[in-house]
């Protein structure tokens, strides 16, 4: 199996001060992949890396075999990888469904003038891009909120309105930034279902995780990285057990029992 996405010895420095080093990791297609790590380990510069946001010092990212280190966050956008944000980015005095909606914006290849006349194609792109709105909520059981203002539902419906909105175009990757934080128990348990429906609609997903907890229940594959480099990757078993794992995130105490 080839994998849909890449990183081949990939390494960044801040000013002298490595954050990423010689990091290598694959993505098969299909697959619910995760990257973990403590505080400050380099995840998010993992991220901005993939996101086109900050261009890697070192090594290779591929992109179903193409190399794509560098490229601008709107070209990695286009090839079909798309991204949620850690903190809500939702539009307020919007609904569910527009919000959802708006997520359609890259995608929509009708002129702005075509729009203020109505044309034909234009109609059709826009009754397209309804039933695609539609179809995303179905799946995220969202459909009964569609109407609702987006920012006065609950946190955790927020969240997964935020995926949708990433899942309307239709990506090949959804990349999820700390998706469990700030999320109850319940709303934790949620959204595991969710990133389970959205790998049974053929979108591959990566979780980028500080904490393990959601990422054991649903990934296939994690990576575990601690100051920039990777110290452990398997299935949530072979990671729970491991001993740099257990110490990146506990230290060494003995007595403590590892995260469940
Ligand atoms: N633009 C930057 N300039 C300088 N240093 C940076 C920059 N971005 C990240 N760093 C440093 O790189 C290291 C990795 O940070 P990063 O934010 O990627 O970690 P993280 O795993 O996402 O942490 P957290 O879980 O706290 O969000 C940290 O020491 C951080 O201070």
């Amino acid at each position: 199996m080839s994998a849909l996405l890449e990183l081949r010895g990939v390494g960044i420095s801040f000013g002298g001060m490595r954050a990423v080093d010689d990091l290598s990791l694959a993505i098969e297609e299909g697959h619910i992949a995760a990257l973990i790590g403590p505080n400050g380990a380099g995840k998010t510069t993992v991220f901005n890396m993939i996101t086109g946001v900050c261009r890697p010092t070192n090594g290779e990212i591929l992109w179903q075999g193409r190399n794509i280190a560098g490229a601008a966050p709107h070209q990695i956008a286009a090839l079909g990888i798309r991204r949620t944000f850690q903190t809500i980015r939702l539009f307020p005095g919007m609904s569910v469904f527009d919000n959802v909606r708006a997520g359609c914006h890259l995608r929509a290849r009708q002129r702005w003038w075509q729009g203020l006349l109505g044309l034909p194609a234009q109609r059709r792109e826009e009754a397209a891009l309804a039933e695609r709105t539609h179809e995303v909520l179905r799946r995220l059981d969202l459909d009964g909120a569609a109407d609702e203002m987006a920012v006065s539902l609950p946190y955790g419906l927020q969240r997964r309105v935020e995926m949708a909105r990433a899942l309307v175009v239709q990506p090949k990757l959804v990349i999820l930034d700390e998706p469990a934080a700030g999320l109850n128990d319940a709303e934790s348990a949620e959204l595991s279902q969710t990133i389970f429906a959205i790998r049974d609609s053929g979108v591959t997903v990566l979780l980028v995780e500080h904490d393990m907890n959601v990422v054991m229940n649903v990934t296939d594959h994690i990576v575990v990285i601690n100051f920039g480099r990777k110290i452990a990757e398997g299935n949530a078993a072979a990671v729970r057990d491991d001993p740099a794992v257990i110490e990146a995130y506990l230290g060494r105490d003995d007595d403590e029992e590892p995260v469940a």
